[in-house]
């Protein structure tokens, strides 16, 4: 079993790293840890870098987990090869441009791009967002699925990611305490579905609402309340149509050895209990 201990990055192709600057830094709220030629890193709470927009196809989309050492990539790298996945190991200098000692890349049974990385870089420096967003933290990630039951699969028997709850197909999953780090949502390709970051209190999630339309970001979803994990949140699109989502509250599951996923009704009030609707986040609903 590969144990993810953590989430440490998301990595964000795309044409134009101007823009992509302007939008991470005024408009969702992060610091600029380091500029690079060909890539910008952003920084969230204690990780070096959380986002890591690079030039390149806003097809290549990448997740970084952290696993405990070297001994458990090594065994992560034997276990998915034994499944027939493609593993790459990362050269010295990708792994220094990702923070971290050492990374393997590979592909989830959709074809999303997963990292596996060790040691993967804090800075005791407070984070010091470019706008007062009220962030607090990089929490999870939603990731396209070509077929959720088959995915569930893969990151619960061969990840240790374990179901906190279902909306219709949707697990919704963790690897540590937190709720959900990552949530599985059928589409026809390979993607990162929405980048969750929390906010300190509703407040920000509110405060937010409005100033993201008084600038013009597309509001996709929300405000709401997610009745599964308990978060007020707001979705909207940042550069290359990458949804992001606000939201506080992510609860902690209470008791890991006796905790049952609840399943929710693959309806509109199961996503928001206050009525919001979904649209075009989630196909059909
Ligand atoms: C996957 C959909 C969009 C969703 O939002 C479902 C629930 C929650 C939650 O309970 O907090 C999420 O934030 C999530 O899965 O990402
Ligand atoms: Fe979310």
């Amino acid at each position: 079993m590969i144990e993810l201990k953590d989430l440490s990055y998301v990595r964000l192709g795309t044409a134009d790293l101007a823009t992509a600057e302007t939008f991470a830094t005024g408009v969702l709220g992060l610091e600029v840890r380091e500029r690079r030629r060909d890539a910008l890193y952003l920084r969230s709470d204690q990780r070096a870098h959380s986002l890591c927009y690079f030039e390149g196809a806003p097809e290549e989309q990448i997740i970084g987990f952290e696993v405990e050492n070297t001994a458990a990539l090594d065994a992560a790298a034997a276990a998915l090869e034994a499944l027939r996945h493609k593993v790459r190991r990362g050269s010295a200098a990708e792994a220094q441009a990702r923070y971290v000692s050492e990374f393997i890349n590979f592909r989830d049974p959709t074809g999303n791009q997963i990292e596996l990385v060790t040691r993967p870089q804090l800075s005791a420096r407070r984070h010091f967002p470019s706008r007062d967003a009220g962030i607090t933290g990089f929490n999870h990630v939603g990731l396209n699925s070509t077929d959720p039951v088959r995915d569930e699969v893969f990151w619960t028997q061969v990840c240790n990611a374990r179901v906190s709850d279902r909306i219709g197909d949707i697990p919704l999953m963790r690897i540590n305490a937190i709720h959900h780090t990552l949530a599985l949502v059928q589409a026809a390709q390979p993607g990162i579905q929405h980048i969750n970051h929390q906010v300190a209190e509703v407040d920000d999630v509110m405060r937010s609402y409005y100033f993201l339309r008084e600038h013009n970001v597309p509001i996709v979803f929300g405000p709401g309340r997610h009745p599964t994990s308990g978060a007020r949140f707001l979705y909207f699109k940042g550069p290359d149509g990458v949804v992001f989502e606000y939201s506080c509250g992510v609860g902690e599951i209470a008791d890991e050895a006796t905790h049952r996923p609840r399943q929710f009704t693959r309806e509109p009030l199961s996503f928001c209990m206050w009525g919001a609707t979904p649209g075009g986040l989630i196909p059909g609903v």
